[in-house]
């Protein structure tokens, strides 16, 4: 008997990576289309899209060694065979039931090169470099910005990241880690073995903790105990900045101009039972009634720092996107930091591997620095030599590396 039952999810998968590779969205929009599917199906389809996207130029430098005519970019028969070798070759799944899953997706003269071209390679024994290789514009970009790192990176790339939790109590750090059998990254940092559902772990419905990755966890960590004192959180949505300070005894001001991400981040104090007023603005016209003690930026950008758990943006980001980012970055440096009190602190921190985004941006910065020093960063990550910090994926390998960041620090 023919086994189709994972047919639904291999079509959404299909439905992901043409929204992705052919409209431009992002993975996170595409998935929310799948809202409708069990879950099961949705975390499925998620995988296989997140995995052709991260190993896109391998797949496609085999399927076009066993073609004698090199099939579109788009064509929808490459896309289904991305789909069947990355499954074959990456993800464990039995070349029958890839066939099964895979070829019905496809009618007619398609549907047989796929089989044809599918069943040539495995017989060939093709296989996909432990290492994936970028994307060649991806890679131009980052050889020229960390030329010493680029094969590090793409290391980093490898393997989806696992899942860091930030705990709402820092002192608690051992307790957790005990009842979730995580590693203790640092105080009131754990990281967690991937593929947990996060909403049946001890601690989720309490609001313990969440999920944040270990480099994003950085900048907030960066402005200490608040004792009372009024922050800022610029761009917060959906909070886990916000969630951050707020545990950490500030009075936090939370603004974002999406509504939705802020119903996010209400909801996500909700279940943490910690508090923050909540500001729908566009910071770009928005003024304060007072200055704050610190404004933390953690400013829109391409997101290039999280191509592990969003490999979307290997193949989304140009330098167009990049260009107008930086604009805006500056506008919103230079607002935040006319809100500080004297001697008031500005966190700059962006989830991009783009210098342009973060050493460039903060390069420009007027405010006097205030250098970050090693004593205050997670064990095994040292500031620059300017002071900042600067994460990617390749750093930390041995404990299964982190997302890249850039943070700066300032005071007035
Ligand atoms: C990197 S995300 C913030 C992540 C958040 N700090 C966290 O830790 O969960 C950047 C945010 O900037 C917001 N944003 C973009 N342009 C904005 C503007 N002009 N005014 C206010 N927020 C803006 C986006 O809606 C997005 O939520």
């Amino acid at each position: 008997m023919v086994d189709t039952a994972g047919l639904p999810a291999r079509s959404a998968a299909l439905r992901m990576l043409d929204a992705v590779l052919r409209r431009g969205d992002t993975l996170d929009t595409a998935a929310g289309a799948m809202r409708s599917m069990p879950s099961s199906d949705a975390a499925l389809a998620r995988a296989i899209a997140s995995e052709v996207l991260r190993r896109l130029t391998d797949l496609d430098e085999l399927i076009d060694s066993a073609t004698r005519q090199r099939l579109p970019d788009d064509a929808k028969v490459r896309t289904v065979l991305r789909m069947m070798l990355v499954q074959a070759l990456r993800m464990d799944t039995a070349p029958h039931a890839v066939i099964a899953t895979g070829l019905p997706l496809l009618t007619g003269g398609p549907r047989r090169l796929a089989h044809g071209v599918f069943s040539a390679l495995l017989k060939r024994e093709a296989k996909l470099p432990e290492i994936p290789t970028l994307p060649p514009e991806v890679e131009a970009r980052w050889e020229e910005a960390w030329p010493d790192r680029l094969d590090a990176i793409a290391a980093g790339l490898a393997e989806p990241p696992l899942l860091d939790l930030t705990l709402r109590n820092p002192a608690e750090t051992d307790l957790w880690a005990e009842r979730l059998d995580g590693k203790v990254l640092a105080a009131g940092l754990l990281r967690l073995p991937r593929g947990r559902a996060v909403d049946g772990l001890p601690g989720f419905t309490e609001g313990a903790w969440w999920v944040q990755d270990l480099a994003a966890a950085i900048p907030a960590m960066l402005l200490g105990q608040g004792e009372g004192r009024r922050v800022l959180d610029l761009c917060a949505a959906p909070g886990g900045k916000t969630m951050q300070l707020a545990a950490a005894g500030w009075q936090v001001v939370a603004l974002d101009i999406a509504q939705r991400r802020l119903e996010r981040l209400r909801q996500n104090l909700d279940r943490t039972g910690l508090s923050a007023e909540i500001v729908r603005a566009d910071a770009l016209e928005w003024s304060p009634d007072a200055p704050f003690d610190a404004v933390l930026l953690d400013a829109p950008c391409t997101a290039t720092g999280t191509c592990r758990r969003h490999p979307d943006v290997l193949h989304r980001i140009a330098g167009r996107q990049i260009a107008d980012l930086t604009e805006l970055q500056d506008k919103l440096i230079e607002r935040a930091s006319g809100w500080l009190k004297p001697g008031g602190r500005l966190v700059y921190a962006t989830c991009s591997l783009e210098p342009e985004e973060g050493e460039e941006r903060a390069a420009k910065v007027t405010l006097s620095p205030d250098p970050i020093r090693a004593d205050e960063l997670p064990a095994g990550l040292l500031p620059t030599d300017r002071g900042w910090v600067r994460t990617d994926p390749g750093m930390l390998p041995e404990i299964g590396g982190l997302d890249g960041f850039f943070v700066a620090r300032f005071r007035l």
